[in-house]
C-alpha cells in the first residue's frame, strides 16, 4: 500500500531549485526523510499538504492527488496531521485551548474537541501545565503542543517537520519515543524530517535521504542496518603469545580465511558456516581467551560514508546532506 508517492516532482524558485526530479514510493510505517539544511524537506511537506504548487510532476498522499482542487484538499487534510519545523504556537492561550481550537478547526465538535485533546496532550505527556499559558513552557513542551495539534483530529499520516529541533540529548530520546509511539499505538503512520541521519536509525521503518532536492537514497531500515557476512572476533593475549590479535590473525590467514584488522578487531570474511569453527578452533588452538565473536552489523551512517567515496553528486558538491546527515558526532544516537 502507498502512503506517499511522487513522480517526477520538480519546485523552482527564481534562484534555487528546491526539488529535482524527486520521484518516491513511501508505504505504510515511520518514515525518515533526512537531508541536510536546504536538501528541500519542507519544501516537499508543503506540495504534499497542498500549501504549494509544485513547478512539474506530480504527488499523492492517502491516493488523493494534491493537486486535484480544494475538495480533494480539504478531504487530504482531514485525514492528515502536520507539525510544522518553526515556532508557531500563540504564547498567551494555554495548549489545552490552542489544541481544542485546532481540533474545532479540523471538523471536531466541541465535545470531542475537548475529550480528544486531553487524551492527545496526556499521550504527549502534558499534564497540569496544559491549562499554563503556552509562552511559559520550555521548548521540549512547545514541542509536545506542536505534536498534539497535529493528532488531535485521529489523522492516518502526520507529517513531523524537524521535531526534535532544539532539544537536548533526552529531550530528543523522548520525542523519539513519542514518534515511535504514534505509529505503535495509533497506527499512524509518520513522515518525519532530520537532518541528521543517525536519530533517524532507531525511529524510522524507512530512511529517504535527499540532496539538493534530488533522491540519495530509499530503503528500509533493515536494509541499510543488515547483518553483513564479516565477523568481529577479539582475544586475548597471553604469555605464549603476547600479540594474540597478530598470531590468530596469521593462523587464520593461513587456513585460506580473508581477514582485515582494525586494531584489536580482526573482521573476518564469513563465506559459510564454517568459518564459525574454523575461527573457535584457532583461538582454542592458540590457547587464547576469546572476547567476542558476533555478526557485524553495518550502522546507516557507515554505509553513507560508504556511499560518499563512490557517489558522483557527492564527490562533487563536497559539503551534501549526506555527508551532513551521516555525521555521527551530531547525533547521540549514531554510536
Ligand atoms: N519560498 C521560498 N522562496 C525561495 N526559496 C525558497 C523558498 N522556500 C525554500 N526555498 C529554498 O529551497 C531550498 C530548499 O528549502 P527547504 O526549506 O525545503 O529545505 P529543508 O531541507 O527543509 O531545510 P531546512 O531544514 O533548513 O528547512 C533552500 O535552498 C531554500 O532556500
Amino acid at each position: 500500500m502507498t502512503v506517499i508517492a511522487t513522480e517526477n516532482l520538480s519546485k523552482r524558485f527564481p534562484r534555487v531549485t528546491a526539488l529535482d526530479g524527486l520521484t518516491l514510493d513511501i508505504g505504510p510505517g515511520v518514515t525518515g526523510l533526512v537531508g541536510a539544511n536546504g536538501a528541500g524537506k519542507s519544501t516537499l511537506i508543503k506540495i504534499l499538504l497542498g500549501l504549494s504548487p509544485a513547478s512539474e510532476g506530480s504527488a499523492s498522499v492517502l491516493g488523493l492527488d494534491v493537486a486535484a482542487g480544494s475538495a480533494t484538499a480539504a478531504a487530504i487534510r482531514e485525514r492528515v496531521g502536520y507539525m510544522p519545523e518553526h515556532d508557531c504556537l500563540p504564547p498567551d492561550v494555554s495548549a489545552t485551548e490552542f489544541v481544542v481550537h485546532m481540533a474545532r478547526m479540523s471538523g471536531l465538535p466541541a465535545t470531542a474537541a475537548r475529550e480528544r485533546t486531553a487524551d492527545t496532550l496526556r499521550h504527549v505527556g502534558l499534564y497540569e501545565e496544559r491549562y499554563r499559558p503556552i509562552g511559559g513552557y520550555s521548548t521540549g513542551m512547545k514541542q509536545r503542543v506542536k505534536l498534539a495539534q497535529a493528532l488531535v483530529h485521529d489523522p492516518q499520516l502526520v507529517f513531523l517537520d524537524e521535531p526534535t529541533n532544539g532539544l537536548d540529548p533526552v529531550g530528543r530520546d523522548d520525542m523519539l519515543g513519542l514518534i515511535r509511539r504514534v505509529h505503535t499505538d495509533f497506527g499512524i503512520s509518520v513522515l518525519v524530517t532530520s537532518h541528521l541521519l543517525g536519530e533517524l536509525e532507531r525511529t524510522s521503518d524507512h530512511v529517504v535521504v535527499i540532496d539538493g532536492g534530488r533522491l540519495l537514497r530509499s530503503s528500509s531500515t533493515s536494509d541499510f542496518t543488515q547483518t553483513t557476512a564479516t565477523l568481529a572476533v577479539e582475544v586475548t593475549d597471553t604469555d605464549a603469545h603476547p600479540d594474540g590479535t597478530a598470531t590468530l590473525r596469521k593462523t587464520l590467514a593461513g587456513a585460506g580465511l580473508e581477514i582485515t584488522a582494525d586494531g584489536r578487531l580482526l573482521y573476518v570474511d564469513a563465506a559459510d558456516e564454517d568459518t564459525y569453527d574454523v575461527v573457535r578452533d584457532a583461538v582454542a588452538g592458540l590457547g587464547l581467551g576469546l572476547v567476542r565473536m558476533e555478526q557485524r552489523r553495518h550502522r546507516i551512517a557507515e554505509i553513507f560514508r560508504d556511499d560518499d567515496t563512490h557517489h558522483p553528486t557527492n564527490a562533487a558538491s563536497g559539503d551534501t546532506a549526506s555527508t551532513t546527515a551521516a555525521d555521527p558526532a551530531g547525533s547521540p544516537h549514531a554510536h
